[in-house]
């Protein structure tokens, strides 16, 4: 916008509005003075690469690549750039930083003058805060990056500890136009000067504001509102396990994702071995993922479900979701022995060609021989070791060789130990040398997938044979059919979740088949740690990118690991995400009254052994930022059922409406597509629909044709995600789903940012409201 032609200012708001937009301005003129230099680099360094000497090609590839860096973040991070600002005491040690802001939290001893029975100060320092750093040519801050400690008191400073601040403000903006600003006041008992004037204080409550908008269906950043009791946490140093507990709506999920970006920008050189965020559904993975991309952070971080993340390892995805009795199963910590004894069980059953009873040979002119006795042998002892299966195969092949040495007697005939060593070693080029000794090998000692031992469980006497003295007759049962319903004997067919932890778990046992990769080592990597920049070279060589991506899907190992909706990890689903830490910081965030797992302390045992030894700093949020208090409060009854004792989180927004009630008629799918329309008219943003799991097929059919602000949802998928409205049907079929069925509940009656609406059928027993049983007072 052309000053020139701004209106003049009327009241305080437009002033101070005008003071930002006047403010946003000169940043924008020196961003833009940024990419010209940016581009600037990258053209220069274009002609020196025509030089062609390799010095020259490593200056420009090192040229490019910071120059990328600078286009790459700057571009994309034009829209909502700017969103805070703080007005500062003097402070204690007058110091200023690196960054040029005052280091000192504290305000200076005299910063504060009493006179006239009053408290006066001046403000000698203005910082704003935004998505990134940027300095006026004189180096000066005009923009701190959000996690700079700079930055920090923007989000700590609360009236009770102030520090040195005096005015928090939240710019709204979109691309070059200032749209508001919301004070706090947080010394109001101060009268501070700025630049000669009394400083102006305009609106209130930027929080609630956010808070209030209306939901659509993906995450919004919270860049401009984190809370202190947040902020603590997002900054916790990055030493082992940093575990964050909070109950619904406390922002644990907004948390987790804001303290990624800033472990990235704290110690970018350390996280370029990368950040995992596992999260529970793939539709909170699609929730969640534009977050780290509105921070400016995208190329490090991969958030998985965790029914993909053995996608690159185990070449697994899963599609389908089992009944919580069979969950249970395959969750279960006791699946570990089973799945060892199959992967060895396995070898005997010839899944691809069949095991052969004997091993005949011709050595040195004459026949040798094993028999199916003397091959169970050296299967046994071969299994004696600790290997990977699939990796004893070169031993198997040695402990056959020497039981074919020992039978033809040969060694017998040699004294000299040198002599016997020679001929040992003749024997066994011989042996090797046949054709039929390495087909034997491959059928006797087949290199097995994790999917064709799984398929191999299909089997309930096998099964049963596997899992002796571990599951029960009737867990072996469940579980045999519910892995036949889907897999073929060689273990095609569609996956559920809880087999791809399965999967993975039998991967590590058989090890990775034997296929040599070659990794280059990537000059780029090296120098910075950066993956997502677009080079030069790349676009020379075409190649380097495709080979970057394909690294990335087979990175198995993260520096740091967050995961979400803790709770919720089954014993082996641990197992499969420690794998991916060993060496790593973690941040763990979870509430235990949501957890959907039936033996919480079979699941705390397993998450012990994921994070090993070492040490936890332990947080807790403790304010509610979804629900308004009048839908909190029906929530919070469930929760003293399912967790007597245990205290719910602060609700901070009330909207005046309580929840509603209705029952469903004799068709249940006429009642619930009526109760959802209801709903769409009452609220402007999104609509969930949250039903017991078995009905997942039906609501789907039920909400056809209502368009995409309404989503049907089975009750375990409703985890971690928000609509402005929940519909939540029939809370007895939810609670009875399970032994966990009650929190399970209290996750669906936690969901709604405005709007709750249960529709009660008859399991429910209804009263003459409509208020089911299990919610009354
Ligand atoms: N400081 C904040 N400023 C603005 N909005 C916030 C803040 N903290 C949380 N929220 C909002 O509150 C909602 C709940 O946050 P989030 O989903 O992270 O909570 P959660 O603790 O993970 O909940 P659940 O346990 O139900 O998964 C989100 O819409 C989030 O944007």
């Amino acid at each position: 916008m052309n000053a020139q032609y701004r209106a003049e200012p009327e009241t305080v708001r437009d002033r101070e509005v005008d003071a930002e937009q006047r403010h946003l301005e000169r940043v924008y003129r020196r961003l833009e003075e940024k990419i010209h230099e940016a581009e600037f680099l990258m053209d220069d360094a274009s002609k020196r690469a025509q030089v062609g000497t390799p010095g020259a090609l490593a200056e420009r590839d090192a040229q490019v690549f910071r120059a990328g860096i600078h286009l790459n973040r700057l571009n994309s991070e034009f829209e909502d750039f700017l969103f805070g600002r703080i007005d500062l005491l003097e402070g204690k040690t007058g110091e200023r930083g690196p960054d040029g802001a005052y280091t000192s939290v504290e305000p200076a001893d005299g910063a504060v003058r009493h006179e006239g029975g009053e408290q006066r100060a001046d403000i000698v320092e203005t910082l704003h805060i935004g998505r990134l750093g940027v300095l006026d040519a004189d180096y000066a801050p005009l923009v701190i990056d959000w996690r700079a400690p700079a930055a920090a008191p923007f989000y700590r400073s609360t009236p009770v500890a102030p520090g040195r601040v005096v005015r928090r403000r939240v710019i709204r903006s979109k691309g070059r136009r200032v749209l508001s600003v919301e004070d706090d006041l947080l010394r109001p008992e101060l009268k501070a000067r700025l630049g000669g004037e009394e400083l102006a204080v305009v609106g209130d409550g930027a929080l609630m504001a956010a808070l209030g908008q209306a939901r659509s269906h993906t995450m919004r950043d919270i860049v401009s509102s984190i809370q202190a009791e947040q902020d603590e946490v997002i900054r916790a140093p990055a030493a082992s396990v940093t575990e964050v507990e909070g109950g619904p709506g406390t922002g644990k999920t907004a948390v987790a994702l804001h303290r990624a970006a800033y472990l990235l920008y704290q110690d970018r050189r350390r996280y370029a071995g990368g950040i995992l965020i596992v999260s529970p559904t793939p539709l909170l993975v699609s929730y969640t993922e534009g977050v780290l991309p509105s921070l400016g952070e995208e190329g490090q971080v991969a958030i998985r479900a965790l029914g993909s993340l053995a996608e690159e390892t185990a070449g697994a995805e899963a599609t389908t979701y089992d009944a919580q009795s069979v969950a249970r199963i395959k969750g279960s910590a006791r699946m570990l022995k089973v799945l060892r004894k199959a992967a060895r069980g396995a070898l005997d059953l010839g899944l691809r060609t069949p095991v052969p009873e004997r091993l005949r040979v011709v050595a040195f002119g004459s026949r040798v021989e094993l028999d199916a006795e003397e091959l169970a042998a050296v299967r046994q002892q071969v299994l004696g070791g600790t290997a990977p299966v699939n990796l004893m195969r070169p031993r198997a092949r040695k402990l056959l060789l020497d039981a074919l040495w020992e039978k033809s007697g040969a060694r017998r005939r040699y004294e000299d130990p040198e002599l016997a060593a020679e001929a040992r070693q003749g024997f066994d080029e011989d042996i090797a040398g046949e054709d039929g000794f390495a087909a034997f090998l491959d059928a006797w000692w087949p290199e097995l997938t994790p999917r064709q031992v799984l398929g191999a469980m299909t089997d309930e006497a096998r099964l049963a044979r596997w899992s002796r003295r571990v599951l029960r007759p009737g867990e072996v049962r469940t579980l045999a059919r519910a892995l036949a319903a889907r897999l073929s004997v060689q273990g095609e067919g569609p996956l559920s979740v809880h087999d791809i932890a399965l999967l993975d778990e039998l991967r590590t046992l058989l090890g990775a088949p034997a296929r040599p990769r070659k990794r280059e080592l990537d000059p780029l990597d090296q120098l910075t740690g950066l993956e997502e920049l677009t080079t030069a070279a790349d676009r020379d060589g075409g190649g380097r990118r495709e080979r970057r991506a394909q690294e990335r899907t087979e990175r198995t190992e993260y520096a740091h690991v967050i995961v979400d909706e803790a709770q919720d990890l089954t014993p082996m689903q641990w197992r499969m995400v420690g794998r991916r830490g060993r060496h790593a910081t973690w941040t763990v965030v979870g509430d235990p009254a949501q957890s959907s797992w039936t033996d919480p302390d079979e699941a705390a045992a397993a998450r012990d052994e994921a994070l090993g030894k070492r040490p936890r700093r332990r947080f807790e949020l403790t304010v509610n930022y979804r629900n308004p208090a009048e839908l909190a409060v029906l929530a919070d009854r469930v929760l003293a059922l399912a967790m007597p004792g245990v205290a719910p989180p602060r609700a901070v927004r009330s909207t005046g409406i309580e929840p509603s009630f209705a029952v469903a008629g004799d068709d249940l799918g006429a009642s619930v597509r009526e109760s959802a329309a209801r709903l769409l008219a009452e609220v402007e943003g999104t609509v969930g629909v949250v039903v017991a799991m078995r009905r997942r097929g039906e609501v789907r059919e039920w909400l056809a044709g209502l368009g995409e602000r309404v989503v049907a949802l089975g009750s375990l998928e409703a985890k971690g995600l928000e609509y402005d409205a929940a519909l939540v049907v029939s809370p007895a079929e939810i609670a009875d789903e399970s032994p966990a069925g009650l929190r399970v509940l209290y996750v669906a009656l936690t969901r709604a940012t405005q709007r709750l609406l249960v529709l009660s059928a008859s399991p429910d027993l209804p009263d003459g409201d409509g208020v089911p049983d299990l919610l009354r007072e």
